[in-house]
């Protein structure tokens, strides 16, 4: 098992890990999730001792990394892919990383099949494309045979066969027991391979919960309803019949409707006595993207903007107005999609958990439009108050934090 208490590293003003607490069990995969600079890489070299804690202790099964008897063994890490001496082939890379920690040359070569790099084990690794370079380092960190193993994300440059391949090691690991620990910013992957998830953002923790827990904790089902594209009444009446049932309604970039808080059975029931047509009815669960998006939305630190290209515009006369491109509201959901989750299920959003207090999502400026996709088109109170998408908004509304850890860089200390 890995502990951390009171994680905290300061590199001069710049607090990169704050008062982090947190325990990785054995037999599961454990996902570390955060965004760029969160701190997840400081976190794993404090874990495997290569970083000193400014405050607070991390152990590996009770002892600091650097008191564990023989910790090449016991612990396997694959911190930097990128960090071999380029001149070696793999073999003799990983023949001196097993003399070091006196494990038998015979096992090299097992662990270069395990990956997958036979063939090549003769090259120099500087030859060695990204995911091949991945491979090598994985097998690095199988050499000792150890029950505790850290990946900063291993699926790096792998290609779909590798990338199935790293999931299924992973799992097979926590299956034997193992203790497994594995960043990704790949939610889609992390949804299959993790177990249980830790969730960092600023450098402060924000969850550690099953992945199960996550997603219901900061999202919701919904249903997706689709009436004639025909017959608007149809929509309009839907939409009354639903709210007046107590769902929360929001329209979608296609038209359709996204409801939360009514059943599929009793939206079918309603549409009935309403004699509205269906073209759709179907469930929709809440992926661990849009879960993880929506909580860590205020956390992220590097982001964006469009590419204007103004720079490279010829200078246009007085009194120019350049044509108004048309709002595109983004087929995949973005900030301010997000279904929120059902009331009270989110630690993170109200008035429980370390960040009780900082300021709940608040719509833009402006009308709602009952027309503008994301828009709430009816219904009551949203059980979170989840940002609505004007039918003005910029193609990717910039929604206030959901729940912001501070923001430590300013050299502000919080405490
Ligand atoms: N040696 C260092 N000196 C100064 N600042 C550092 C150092 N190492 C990390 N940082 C800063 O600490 C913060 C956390 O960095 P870290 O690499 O741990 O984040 P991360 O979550 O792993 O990011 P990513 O997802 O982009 O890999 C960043 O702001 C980074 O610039």
């Amino acid at each position: 098992m890995i502990e951390a208490v009171g994680l905290t590293k300061r590199y001069g003003a710049k607090t990169a890990v704050y008062n982090l607490s947190f325990q990785v069990r054995p037999g599961t995969v454990t996902g570390f999730l955060g965004p760029n600079g969160s701190g997840k890489s400081t976190t794993m070299r404090m874990i495997l001792g290569l970083d000193q804690p400014t405050s607070g202790h991390v152990t590996i099964g009770g002892h600091p990394y650097r008191k564990l008897p023989n910790a090449p063994r016991q612990v396997g890490a694959l911190l930097d892919a990128k960090a071999v001496h380029g001149g070696r082939s793999a073999r003799s890379h990983l023949l001196s990383l097993a003399q070091l920690a006196g494990i038998p040359a015979r096992r090299v070569d097992e662990v270069l099949g395990v990956v997958g790099l036979q063939s090549v084990a003769k090259r120099r690794s500087k030859g060695f494309s990204l995911g091949m370079g991945q491979r090598l380092g994985i097998a690095a960190a199988l050499l000792g045979d150890p029950q505790v193993l850290l990946f900063d994300e291993p699926v790096n440059g792998l290609d779909p066969e590798g990338i199935l391949w790293v999931r299924n090691l992973m799992k097979a690991l926590a299956a034997e027991g193992r203790t497994v620990f594995v960043s990704s910013h790949l939610m889609s992957e992390m949804a299959l391979t993790a177990d249980h998830l830790i969730v960092i953002g600023r450098g402060q923790l924000m969850a550690d919960m099953s992945v199960k827990q996550f997603i219901s904790a900061n999202s919701a089902d919904f249903a997706r309803v689709r009436t004639p594209d025909t017959e608007p009444t149809q929509r309009e009446k839907l939409v009354t019949v639903l709210a007046e049932a107590g769902g929360q309604v929001l329209s979608e970039p296609d038209g359709a409707l996204r409801i939360t808080g009514l059943p599929l059975p009793r939206i079918s029931d309603l549409a009935h006595g309403a004699d509205v047509r269906l073209w759709e009815l179907s469930p929709h669960q809440a992926s661990l993207e849009e879960a993880y998006m929506r909580l860590t939305q205020g956390a992220v630190d590097y982001r964006s903007t469009d590419d204007r290209k103004a720079g490279l515009m010829q200078q246009q006369p007085p009194g120019y107005l350049p044509p108004q491109p048309q709002p595109v509201v983004p087929e995949v959901p973005q900030q301010g999609w997000y279904a929120p989750p059902p009331p009270g299920q989110n630690p993170y959003a109200g008035g429980q958990g370390p960040y009780a207090g900082a300021p709940a999502p608040q719509p833009p400026a402006g009308p709602p439009s009952a027309t503008a996709p994301g828009a709430p088109v009816s219904g009551g109170p949203a059980p979170v108050p989840g940002p609505a998408v004007p039918a003005d908004a910029p193609p990717v509304p910039q929604a206030p934090p959901a729940a912001a850890p501070a923001d430590l860089s300013k050299n502000e200390d919080p405490r």
